[in-house]
């Protein structure tokens, strides 16, 4: 290493120390050897061609700020990396960027050996999205941006703790599984940014599973694994999403539980999510999903009426738009598959909006919800009650209009008839045809019954309660 390369790279990191923050600052430019000094060219060795890769996409802008500072504009930096080949003799091959093309990932590689030049190397995919940071981590997704219910309670409760000290609870791991599109990700991440913005200074990464196989197979025919390894060692909380994709991939699940056992071993924080509980994970082996079970699993469910208004009106928030109530009462009582579809929703009605210049109303928002969900019912009529609260009582339609006298039929029945009353036009005498030919007296005595229940009977009135919010959407 010549002396001159060393005074150049050390007045180099006087400047990007204080730019970057102290681990990331020992992680990634500590271990750089400054190896030579030619002209206004700086060569520095880095340990692994990750982790170039790794500084090319996530600290240009602190290089290229030092590199000028020290050596002026025509100042210019060189890679060399140390390649991994097993047990032969690391032969450094440098990676050459003329002044302002950092970044450029087809930028020309100079190699002192002209094999290395065909490896593709072993590389984190590039994160694209200005989004995300270097921990991979979308900083919208935090615990204030994510609504609390009785959906998420659990999860939410111990991923705060999680938050609060990594590694330390007996939440390690943790566990989050729900269907698609519950929040699962958004949960984890808002782990990862309270970690990373709290008071110590912990190497926060986020990983899909996907990535992580693909990094790993490239690792693989790069001969790059020891590299793949180390650097997840030394990540003090490992966020990995939707495991579910480790399924069948044996390799990878062996390089994972190796990395899950040291990490674990090591009081470091892992936060795994799935789309469904350990349990029901079929092809992962039984002592990954063993260790699973080591610390807490908790599920997300679909949120309730209330939590989905509330998700609508955070959404409305950060969008920076008014949308009238009636319209977002339609709309959480409308979409209860999953939020990324509530929110996909939303986004098109403000789209459609602003697009054809209109105001948001329910009229406009029928007519979204109309392209995108068929079928949807905007009347009701005595045949859809009558549909829905068999459905609802899991009885036969055709036992609301039968002479049967069962104690659960005669109660759908009666409840369907208090809606009929309630949501359509029909007479008395009407509703009672439509009941099996029953005359107006039965149905008055429905409505008495089912009023009087309510008074007496929490669970029953719960029931009602929700069949009229499935009523009540559809007749906006
Ligand atoms: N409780 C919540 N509060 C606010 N926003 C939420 C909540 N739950 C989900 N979202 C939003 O819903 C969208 C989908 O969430 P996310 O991507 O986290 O779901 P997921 O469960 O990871 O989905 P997938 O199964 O497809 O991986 C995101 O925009 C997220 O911000």
């Amino acid at each position: 290493m010549s002396s001159e390369a060393s005074a150049v790279w050390n007045e180099c990191l006087r400047v990007i120390e204080q730019h970057v923050s102290e681990q990331s600052f020992s992680t990634w430019f500590k271990p750089i050897n400054p190896v030579k000094l030619e002209g206004t060219s700086l060569t520095i060795q880095v340990p692994s061609q990750f982790f170039y890769e790794w500084l090319e996409d996530n600290y240009i802008q602190e290089l290229k700020l030092a590199i000028k500072t020290v050596l002026g504009q025509s100042g210019r930096l060189e890679y060399a990396v140390v390649v991994d080949r097993g047990n032969s003799a690391n032969q450094p091959y440098v990676v050459s960027y003329p002044q302002g093309n950092h970044g450029n990932k087809k930028a020309n590689v100079t190699s002192s050996d002209a094999q290395d030049q065909k490896k593709s190397p072993f590389q984190m995919e590039s994160l694209g999205d200005e989004m995300l940071t270097q921990s991979n981590l979308n900083p919208n997704y935090t615990f204030s941006t994510y609504i609390e219910g009785d959906c998420n309670r659990l999860a939410r409760s111990a991923g705060f703790a999680v938050a609060t000290k990594p590694g330390i609870t007996s939440f390690n791991p943790l566990m989050v599984y729900g269907g698609v599109g519950l929040g699962k990700t958004h949960l984890v991440q808002a782990i990862g940014n309270e970690i990373k913005n709290g008071p110590e200074d912990k190497f926060v990464l986020y990983v899909s599973s996907e990535k992580f196989v693909n990094q790993f197979m490239d690792s693989i025919k790069d001969g790059n694994v020891k590299s793949f390894t180390n650097f997840y060692m030394q990540v003090d909380v490992l966020i990995i999403d939707d495991i579910q994709f480790l399924a069948g991939k044996d390799r990878t699940q062996e390089m994972f539980f190796h990395i899950f056992n040291h990490l674990h071993q090591s009081k470091k924080q892992i936060i795994m999510t799935s789309d469904c509980p350990p349990r029901d994970l079929k092809g992962l082996e039984e002592r990954l999903l063993s260790r699973f079970k080591w610390g807490l699993t908790a599920d997300l469910q679909m949120p309730d009426f209330e939590t989905r208004v509330a998700i609508i009106r955070r959404k409305m928030q950060s969008e920076g738009i008014f949308i009238p109530d009636d319209v977002v009462e339609y709309l959480a009582y409308t979409v209860d598959t999953n939020v990324r579809e509530l929110e996909g929703i939303l986004i098109s009605l403000i789209a459609h909006a602003s697009l054809n210049r209109v105001e948001i109303d329910l009229q406009l928002a029928k007519a979204v919800m109309k392209n995108i969900i068929r079928d949807i019912e905007t009347e009701v009529g005595i045949d859809f009650i009558q549909k829905t609260v068999s459905e609802y009582f899991g009885i036969e339609l055709d036992d609301l209009k039968a002479k049967t006298r069962k104690k659960e039929i005669v109660i759908a029945r009666q409840v369907a008839m208090y809606f009929s009353k309630e949501f359509t036009n029909h007479s008395l005498k009407s509703i009672g045809y439509h009941f099996g030919g029953r005359d107006h007296s039965t149905v008055i005595h429905a409505l008495t019954t089912v009023n009087d229940m309510m008074d007496t009977d929490t669970n029953f009135k719960n029931s009602v309660n929700e069949l009229k919010k499935k009523f009540k959407m559809r007749s906006y």
